[in-house]
């Protein structure tokens, strides 16, 4: 007969070797507490190191002695319910022996005979403290990401494949509508249909560059917007953050600035710098087509004395009077503007004959010759007016001007409130 308890002794030490190496193996700390006594009946390296003991002396020490006071006081309720029966996990910080702050993730095993008395509890643990951070950062940065996105004067929103998941209070105030009409719905029902394949584009091409397009109001105006995108989130999970700023103000600053540019401040009539570009264009034109064009340059008579007598303001709202009614006289294709001072200059376009030029002449004379209201009483005005015509008088807009402003100084010199045809001037030295 073979000595059967040697051989059960030598399979008891391998199995109680090989369970060790298992358990030494895992990245997991592994502990067995007997019942009543709660004293360590095993631990694997980890778990005694992390107390701050050896697989050896841990042995037969209770759960209070292993983890210290502090911890004790904090899992006692937790042993309590691994003691009536019930698993436990829990999440619980724990200060190691030599300081160091860690995050555990412990699971509490109740370990129970075949006849379903209590023997133990088997203690797992993780150390999920490189998790836990990961998780924190991305959770405070989302919390960050939040605040921001409240605290902004621009409108934000977010979005995956243009459906909008999340918006800001500024974009709410912008489109008029709440977040919950703002929210599952497609971001091009915001923008006006012929903005679409821009934006389309730009998403598509995942452009992160600021650009300008227009955002829908709900009650139909259109707001001139500068959108960027940034994409964010994961591969796999792409959604697009997008700034939405009201470039309203701006627009129009741009639009006053250029407008200021080519136009007199005081009546808004264009200027001389205008004229220069438009004179050009306008000759080519009438040559292609062989059209007459009229140049009238207009002088103010007797302008000076209102100033000096009713004062500045008085001859600026008769400039402003005069320039509306000098635009009232003539086409909607015809041309006012202001060559400086209380000079004018009117350019008509698709002259036939003699008779259009001095039609026009006595209109424009007839409009600005009514007395023009100014605080109690009114002012009479009148002016001079010299004409040239294309191709008749010149052939460029500086040999047109000049010819017209001696017409203009032969009618002033006659009296005044008059107007005269030009001749070909002559060529300049
Ligand atoms: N209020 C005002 N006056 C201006 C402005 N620009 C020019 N003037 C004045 O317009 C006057 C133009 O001078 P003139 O053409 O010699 O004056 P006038 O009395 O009409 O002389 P005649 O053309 O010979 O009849 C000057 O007194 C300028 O100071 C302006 O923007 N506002």
């Amino acid at each position: 007969m073979p000595d059967t308890g040697t051989t059960d002794a030598n399979t008891h030490e391998v199995s109680g070797s090989i369970i060790r190496l298992v358990a030494d193996s895992v990245p997991a700390l592994m502990a067995y507490y007997e019942w009543g006594s709660l004293r360590c009946r095993f631990a694997n390296r980890r778990y005694a190191e992390y107390n701050g003991w050896t697989p050896e002396t841990i042995l037969g020490k209770t759960v209070r002695e292993v983890i210290g006071e502090q911890a004790w006081a904090m899992i006692e309720p937790q042993v309590d319910a691994v003691c009536q029966g019930n698993e436990v996990r829990y999440v619980r910080r724990q200060t190691l022996p030599d300081g160091a702050e860690r995050i555990v993730e412990v699971n509490l095993v109740p370990h129970c005979s075949a006849e379903g008395s209590q023997l133990g509890a088997v203690v797992l643990i993780n150390d999920i403290t490189d998790h836990w951070m990961a998780e924190r950062t991305i959770r405070d940065s989302e919390e960050r990401l939040r605040k921001f996105m409240y605290a902004s004067s621009e409108g934000i929103l977010f979005h995956r494949d243009g459906l909008i998941l999340d918006v800001n209070d500024a974009l709410v105030r912008l489109l008029g509508y709440p977040a919950s009409d703002l929210i599952g719905r497609k971001t091009l029902e915001f923008v006006p249909a012929r903005w679409h394949s821009t934006v389309y584009k730009y998403v598509q091409a995942r452009n992160e560059e600021p650009f300008e397009a227009e955002a829908l109001h709900r009650d139909g105006r259109t707001i001139p917007v500068e959108l960027v995108g940034k994409a964010i989130g994961r591969p796999g999970d792409e959604q697009r953050l997008v700034v939405v700023r009201d470039i309203t103000a701006r627009k129009q600053a741009q639009e006053r600035i250029e407008f200021l540019a080519l136009h007199d401040p005081l009546t808004e009539l264009p200027n001389r710098l205008y004229l220069n570009e438009y004179l050009p264009r306008i000759l080519a034109q009438a040559r292609r087509q062989g059209q007459g064009v009229a140049v009238m340059f207009i002088d103010l008579d007797g302008f000076k004395p209102v100033n000096d007598t009713l004062g500045h303001d008085a001859g600026d709202a008769l400039l402003c009077a005069v320039a509306r009614r000098l635009r009232s006289a003539v086409r909607e294709s015809d041309l006012v503007a202001r060559f400086g001072g209380d000079e004018f200059l009117v350019i008509l376009t698709g002259v036939v004959s003699a008779h259009d030029v001095e039609r026009a002449a006595r209109a424009l004379l007839e409009a600005v010759r009514a007395p023009i209201s100014w605080r109690d009483g009114s002012i009479a005005l009148s002016m001079s007016v010299g004409v040239s015509l294309f191709p008749r008088h010149g052939e460029t807009g500086g040999e047109l001007i000049r010819s017209a402003d001696a017409a203009m100084y032969l009618a002033k010199t006659e009296g005044g409130n008059r107007w005269r045809l030009g001749a070909r001037p002559p060529a300049l030295p």
